[in-house]
Formats: C-alpha cells, structure tokens, sequence
C-alpha cells in the first residue's frame, strides 16, 4: 500500500546461512523501483481514504520551464529549503513540522505548473486533493493528510472552490463531503515525523476565509500574476531563441495595442501557434485581446 500501511502480512523464513536473501532481493526491488521514478515525478490522487499513483510517473517538469515574474521562483525555493533544512528547529520548539504554502492569481498564469516543476526541482512527488470531490469526507480527508507517502508536496487546488465563506458550495448539483472546520481540523491535525509541505491554489483569494490564511495553515502567499513585461520577454525569447529584434517589436506591439493582460498560458498558445514564425506572432498580437 502506498501510504505504508499493513493490508496482509506474509512470514517468509530461510535458513541461517540465506538469512542475507530478503535484504538483497528488497534491495534490488527497491532499486529498481527508484530507476524506474529517475527524472519522473509521481503524481498520486486519493483513492478513498488512501493515495494511489495517477497514471504513470511523468517525466518531470524543468523549474526554468516556468517563468515567473522576476525574482518570485527563488524566493519560493529559497522558502522551501530553508524550511527542509529546518526540522531540527521545529522539533527543539515543540512546532508541528510543516509550511503552507498559497500560490493565486489569475488562471493560466503557471501555478500548478510551478508547483510540479519545483516537486521536480527538489525530487519529490505530488498528492492532488481534489476537496470537491463527491466521496471525500472529514475522515478521510483527516487520514489522507495523515498518510501523505514520503518526499510529497500535498497540492490543494482552487481551493475556493470547495468552500466559500464557511458554506460550501454546490454548483453542479453536488456538494463536497468535507466541511470547512474539517479541513481546517486537518491542516492543524497534520501529525507527521516527516516535513508536510502544502501548496494552495486559487483565482479568487478574496473569497478565502481569513480562518484558512492564518499561519500555521498558510504561511507564504504569493501573487502569480498575468504576464508582465518580464515575462513576456522571456516567454518569447523561449520560443524564438536569440530573436531579440523581434522580441522588441513584440513588446512594443502589445504597448501600442494597450494590451494590460494576458497570461502566460495565452502567451504560450499564441508561441505553439507559430511555432516557427516570430513574425507572424508578431502580426497576431492583436488577437490576444480577445483570447482571454
Ligand atoms: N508562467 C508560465 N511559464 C510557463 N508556462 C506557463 C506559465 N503559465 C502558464 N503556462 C502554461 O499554460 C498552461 C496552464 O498553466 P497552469 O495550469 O500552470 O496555470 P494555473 O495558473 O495553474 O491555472 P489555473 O489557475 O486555471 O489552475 C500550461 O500548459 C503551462 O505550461
């Protein structure tokens, strides 16, 4: 089972002289297995009240495949392991070891992108809790959070959504099991030996209830906002390696057309677009204002 509990034990023995056997076969099982995940990161989903991997383990995303607005990326980084270097500290003042994190801003602007890309940067996997869904409930949430497999981000997105003002929501016609004191109760409740790191999401931060924000829960929030300058600098000179002409002429086209946002996921659609042809992202840029 993924979250190391028992499901059935089975007693092997050998004879003295192999007692070295199980250890070496484990060994070579465990290897194998960590071969196998080199340069992948494993996404888990929950599964009724345990983690189960989603799919296969995907190649991982590189940390300078997303570009954030200047400076925001290291400061993250910087957080994060400081706070992975930091449990002895914790431990010595009786603080429950771990870190909330709250990325928001607008869609499309690289979030979950980020987060999966710094999971890879620092070889741990990723555990999506989905707090809409259908069958989660106060217990399970409470038992997953408690069971999050080893080296994992917890990711919560659009966390919003789930809750709003301390009612739930229920678009759709279908309500979440999990009750906001229920998630708060497992934030807090969170008893692990390892470090619990947690990433939110949202669009809509104003909608939180400021109960969730406090530290303990959230600790570092950070706007990832739509494209600045910067990062529409970068995004094309990522596309259009060297183009730093026509990287001016982009820039200066989307001044002239008053264009005062666009996210970084309509940058990248309009670059795949034109993949090859610079110039005629260039004459596209007017069809950004409409894209959103
Ligand atoms: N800052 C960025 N750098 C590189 N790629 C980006 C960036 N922002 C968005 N993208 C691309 O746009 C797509 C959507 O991005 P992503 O899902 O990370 O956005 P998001 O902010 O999490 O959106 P939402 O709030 O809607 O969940 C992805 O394919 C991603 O590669």
């Amino acid at each position: 089972m993924t979250n190391g509990t028992p499901f059935e034990t089975v007693t092997l023995t050998t004879l003295y002289r192999d007692r070295y056997l199980f250890q070496e076969l484990l060994d070579e099982a465990k290897n194998i297995a960590l071969k196998a995940n080199e340069g992948k990161t494993v996404i888990y989903t929950s599964w009724g009240s345990e983690w189960r991997p989603f799919g296969l383990p995907r190649k991982k995303r590189l940390i300078e495949s997303v570009i954030l607005d200047e400076g925001i990326k290291s400061k993250i980084i910087v957080d994060v392991q400081d706070f992975l270097r930091s449990g002895n500290w914790y431990f010595k003042r009786g603080i429950p070891y771990r870190r909330g994190y709250l990325l928001y801003g607008p869609p499309g602007s690289g979030k979950t992108s980020f987060i999966q890309s710094l999971a890879g940067y620092l070889d741990y996997n990723i555990c999506i809790l989905n707090l809409s869904e259908n069958n989660l409930t106060d217990d399970r949430l409470n038992h997953l959070m408690n069971n999050i497999p080893e080296r994992s981000l917890l990711l919560l997105e659009d966390i919003d959504a789930a809750f709003n003002k301390r009612s739930q929501t229920s678009e759709k016609g279908f309500s979440s099991g999990v009750t906001f004191s229920g998630l708060l109760n497992a934030l807090d409740g969170v008893a692990s030996a390892e470090e619990c790191i947690t990433f939110m999401t949202t669009n809509h931060p104003e909608k939180l209830d400021p109960a969730l924000l406090r530290p303990g829960r959230v600790d570092f929030k950070v706007l990832i906002d739509n494209a600045s300058p910067y990062q529409i600098q970068q995004m094309f000179l990522k596309f259009y390696e060297n183009e730093t002409e026509k990287c001016e002429l982009f820039l200066k086209r989307i001044q002239e057309l008053n264009i005062t946002k666009i996210s970084t996921a309509q940058l990248q659609g309009l670059f795949v677009y034109n993949k090859r042809d610079p110039a005629n992202a260039i004459k596209m840029v007017a069809t950004l204002k409409h894209s959103l």
